[in-house]
Formats: structure tokens, C-alpha cells, sequence
């Protein structure tokens, strides 16, 4: 029925490094130009984790050089994503902080596994950094300004029945059920025209990725300067010293 299933692998936490982001982004262009293809799962296939967000690695201990060709490249994927013309359903099938969460907001219909354990949100903040224009807006355009605004400052990771309150994800299905149900959702997206639902995707979504597209490279330079700073790259340390020692 013209639909592709991607699944992100990169184990152990399917982080977004920089070799995994140009992959994804090469993947969705070559689905884009391929006519026979309306609709898109994203997915993953590392057990109980959807995507840990964006590679610390590559934000922690590099050069400014390489921090701007980092950040280039999120924002290459985010816009290709975002305003993407097939139809995009996330089946959210395990953990999914930050630039996890990211991936899911730019689908038009998210589906996540019923488990407690998983949690989804831009944390950003709990990370001492902050989550760019860009995320925040998409966040505002998803579940609202005042739900944003406090769960931004907070950093919330919410739990499946939370995000499904608050709006971050659509449904909320047991765990063996994610793949059937983003299936079926996807029958109902694609029984849409394909011209009209596009037009409409685009007039939704335009504005937002305007903004970006009209300051990318500023946006690349605030980027690198504030993740260059000693106390951005100190809170990050902790963080990954963090993540160390929760395995004991
Ligand atoms: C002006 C602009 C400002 C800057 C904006 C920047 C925007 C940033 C967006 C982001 O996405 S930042 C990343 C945020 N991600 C997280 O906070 C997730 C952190 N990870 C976890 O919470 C957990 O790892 C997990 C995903 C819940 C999985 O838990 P699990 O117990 O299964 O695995 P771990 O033992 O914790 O991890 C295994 C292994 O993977 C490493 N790792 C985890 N996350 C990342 C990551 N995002 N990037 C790189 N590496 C990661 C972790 O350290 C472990 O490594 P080893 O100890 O095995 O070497």
C-alpha cells in the first residue's frame, strides 16, 4: 500500500550520531522521491528504547567545527521530517527523551507502548541545556504554550498515560499492539487525498520551519557558542557521569 517502515538501529540507545542522522536523512530523501511511497512507520528496533535523542558524544569534548557540521545536520533532519509530504506515524516502542521525543512530534500521529517504563519529553533542561527555538515551537504547536512552558522548564519525561493527557502522543496501546495500531491509523491517513492533505500539512507546519530555515546559520552559531561554553561542557560531563553510575 505504498507504506515504509523505518527502523532506527544504533545500539545500544539508537542515539542520533552524526553518521546515524545523515543515514536518516539520506533514507527519508530517497523515500521522498520514490513516488510509490505515501506513508512512513518510524520505529525502532532496539528493545525498550525508541531513541535516547541526540548523540552526547557529539556535543561533549569536540571542536567548534565540529559541533556546527553536528548541528547542521539535526537541522537538515528535523526540516526534512517536519515537512515531510508522505504521511509519518511514529510507533513509539520504547524510550524516547529529547531529540527522541523530536522525532516523534514531527510525525502526524504517534503511537506509544503502554509500558510504564517508557518516557517521552524534551528533558533538555535536566541536561543544563536548553532545548532551541525550533523544538520549543514544535512543543508549543503540539501540546499547547502553558503545557510547554512547564514542561520545557521542567524537563518532564512523561510516562505513556501522562504524555497521552497531555498531548505528546496521540494513543496509547499495549506494547504488542503498537505496530497493528500505527498500521490501521495509517489505512485512515492514507485514505485522505493525497494533494489536499499536503496542502494542508504544509499551511499547518509552514510557519514553524520558516522560522528556522530563515536563520539557519545564526542558529548553527548560537548552537556551537553555547554548547563551547566550560559550564555547558561541565553539565554535560555530570549528566554522562550520571548515566555511569545508574548501572552501578
Ligand atoms: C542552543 C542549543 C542548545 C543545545 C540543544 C541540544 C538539544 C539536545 C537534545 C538531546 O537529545 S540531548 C540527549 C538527551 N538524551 C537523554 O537525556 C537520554 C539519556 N539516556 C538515558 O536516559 C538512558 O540511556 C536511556 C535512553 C533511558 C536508556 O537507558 P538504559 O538503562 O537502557 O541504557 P544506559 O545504560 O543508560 O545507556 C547505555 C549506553 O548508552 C549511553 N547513552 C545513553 N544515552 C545517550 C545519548 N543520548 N548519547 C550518547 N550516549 C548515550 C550511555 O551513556 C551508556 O553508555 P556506556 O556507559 O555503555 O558507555
Amino acid at each position: 500500500m505504498g507504506v515504509a517502515v523505518m527502523k532506527l538501529r544504533n545500539p545500544p540507545v539508537n542515539s542520533l550520531s552524526l553518521e546515524c542522522l545523515t543515514e536518516f536523512t539520506i533514507s527519508l530523501e530517497k523515500l521522498e522521491n520514490d513516488k510509490s511511497i505515501r506513508g512512513v512507520i518510524l520505529t525502532s528496533e532496539c528493545p525498550g528504547i525508541f531513541s535516547a535523542g541526540l548523540d552526547l558524544l557529539e556535543m561533549y569534548g569536540r571542536n567548534p567545527a565540529h559541533y556546527a557540521e553536528y548541528w547542521k545536520n539535526v537541522q537538515e533532519l528535523w526540516l526534512r521530517l517536519y515537512t515531510s509530504n508522505m504521511i509519518l506515524v511514529s510507533a513509539i516502542n520504547g524510550a524516547s527523551p529529547a531529540g527522541g521525543c523530536l522525532l516523534a512530534l514531527c510525525c502526524d500521529y504517534r503511537v506509544m507502548a503502554d509500558n510504564p517504563k517508557y518516557t517521552i519529553g524534551l528533558n533538555e533542561s535536566l541536561l543544563g541545556i536548553v532545548a532551541p527555538f525550533w523544538f520549543k515551537d514544535m512543543y508549543v504547536n503540539t501540546i499547547g504554550h502553558r503545557e510547554a512552558e512547564r514542561a520545557l522548564q521542567l524537563g518532564t519525561l512523561f510516562s505513556p498515560a501522562e504524555a497521552l493527557k497531555v498531548g505528546v502522543v496521540d494513543e496509547v496501546v499495549p506494547e504488542d499492539q503498537v505496530h497493528s495500531k500505527a498500521r490501521s491509523v495509517m489505512t485512515k491517513w492514507l485514505a485522505i487525498p493525497d494533494h489536499s492533505r499536503q496542502l494542508t500539512k504544509n499551511m499547518m507546519r509552514k510557519a514553524t520551519a520558516d522560522n528556522l530555515i530563515k536563520q539557519r546559520e545564526a542558529d548553527i552559531q548560537n548552537f556551537t557558542s553555547f554548547i563551547s561554553k566550560d559550564s555547558i561542557q561541565k553539565s554535560l560531563h555530570m549528566y554522562l557521569e550520571k548515566l555511569k553510575q545508574k548501572k552501578g
